[in-house]
């Protein structure tokens, strides 16, 4: 660590990063839709949750490894797509994947990555230990064959599955976002789509923003297809030759469509609170969707994690890996692959502590009977 105090907490990096992002960047990373009610819900519903710790059980030898979807990883935490990471520091994704890799873990490439699906993929050959497993996000695009083409992209590069997002049919309304009237700045591109040209995709499509909208939200709404319906996820798997995954599911009803619809796995997600305010905290739907998908996908949770303890809680409830998002961004912004690799060693190492001091020795040791969940959810 840098600076004067070391970080001891996630919450470190975030302050370091709010004071060193430019507002541009930083109010687009950290916004949640609306009144953000469901941003702070995301976090405060994990407080709500205690532990049942269990004693005298020899802790003095832990593994925290896990797998998701078969592959081997190091521990269940988990980095979520989050787009245009070179705002947060030059080497963006690259950065993200090279971490991702030196810890074992999953990295999911956002769709709308500042770097490609070629170039992250690439910044990874050549490292020690075997490919960490990269998946790619997906938006159902309106041009059908552009998302088609970022599926086979991705097959070609070696990602081993698809996330498809469902809860963005348009943005959710960041206010802060419109205020700044935000645009990718100039030295960036929508790096998945430069052949397409900049005019289409890139800043100059921002620019177009109208007044009342960033320009993130005019990008989306020229882009992203909102007819998108379960017919989409059954083409999406007709064309992808690898796993198909759901990405911001949060009722049994549509984790049962999900699993009719044949997909391999579901994220619980509320998008980061960035989307529709005042959804649930995805901790306090994971139970439902777990119980919904009745042991025939996996389920991962994200949304608000930032300690071990919620690591914990996320995995007693059900959740087989648990994803982070902003707080990538901000190690990121901290100091590239090196700010990655210590906030996951960080939140790692806070987690081994959990699962030891609740009596836990290995992952599939945490179960419903380690919380105590209250009754009631609420906002
Ligand atoms: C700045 C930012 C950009 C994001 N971009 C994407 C994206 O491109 N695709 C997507 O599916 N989700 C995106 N998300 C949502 C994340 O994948 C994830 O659901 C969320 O950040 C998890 O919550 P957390 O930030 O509290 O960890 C984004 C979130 C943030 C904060
Ligand atoms: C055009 C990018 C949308 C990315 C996104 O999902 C988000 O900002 O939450």
């Amino acid at each position: 660590m840098s600076g004067t105090a070391p970080f001891v907490s996630l919450d470190d990096f975030e302050k370091y990063a709010h004071a060193n992002l430019d507002r541009n960047a930083l109010d687009y990373y950290k916004s949640g839709a609306q009144d953000m009610l469901t941003l702070r819900d995301n976090q405060h519903a994990f407080d709500r949750i205690a532990i049942r710790p269990r004693v005298l059980r020899d802790v003095s030898s832990l593994d925290t490894t896990t797998s998701i979807l078969g592959r081997q990883i190091s521990s269940p935490v988990c980095i979520a797509p989050t787009a245009m990471q070179r705002m947060a520091h030059p080497e963006g994704e690259c950065a993200t994947a090279r971490a991702a890799h030196r810890k074992n873990t999953c990295m999911i490439l956002s769709s709308w990555s500042t770097t490609s699906i070629e170039d992250t993929a690439k910044s990874t050959k050549g490292m020690v230990g075997e490919q960490a497993p990269k998946w790619l996000q997906l938006y159902i695009y309106k041009d059908r064959a552009a998302t088609q083409r970022l599926i086979e992209r991705a097959e070609e590069n070696g990602y081993s599955a698809i996330a498809v997002t469902v809860d963005t049919p348009f943005l959710g309304r960041r206010l802060a976002d419109i205020k700044n009237k935000f645009r990718l700045p100039p030295h960036l591109t929508m790096a998945n789509f430069e052949d397409q040209g900049k005019a289409q995709v890139g800043e100059a499509a921002m620019q177009t923003a109208s007044t009342n909208a960033s320009g993130l939200a005019a990008y989306v709404a020229s882009q992203i297809d909102p007819t998108l319906s379960w017919k989409h996820i059954a083409w999406v798997k007709s064309v992808a030759k690898i796993p198909v995954l759901v990405k911001g599911i949060l009722t049994a009803e549509d984790a049962r469509m999900a699993v009719q619809a044949g997909v391999d796995g579901i994220i619980v997600s509320n998008h980061g609170g960035r989307q529709l305010d005042t959804a649930p905290a995805t901790i306090d739907v994971l139970e439902e969707v777990v119980k919904a998908a009745d042991g025939k996908v996996e389920v991962y949770l994200d949304g608000g994690v930032r300690r071990g303890t919620d690591v914990f809680k996320a995995l007693a409830l059900g959740a087989k890996a648990v994803f982070l998002g902003r707080p990538v961004l901000w190690a990121l912004n901290y100091s590239g692959e090196q700010g990655v690799v210590e906030m996951l060693d960080m939140i790692n190492e806070e987690f081994r502590l959990a699962m030891a001091l609740a009596g836990c020795v290995k992952v599939s040791d945490i179960t419903r009977e380690y919380v105590r969940y209250p009754a009631q959810p609420r906002l």
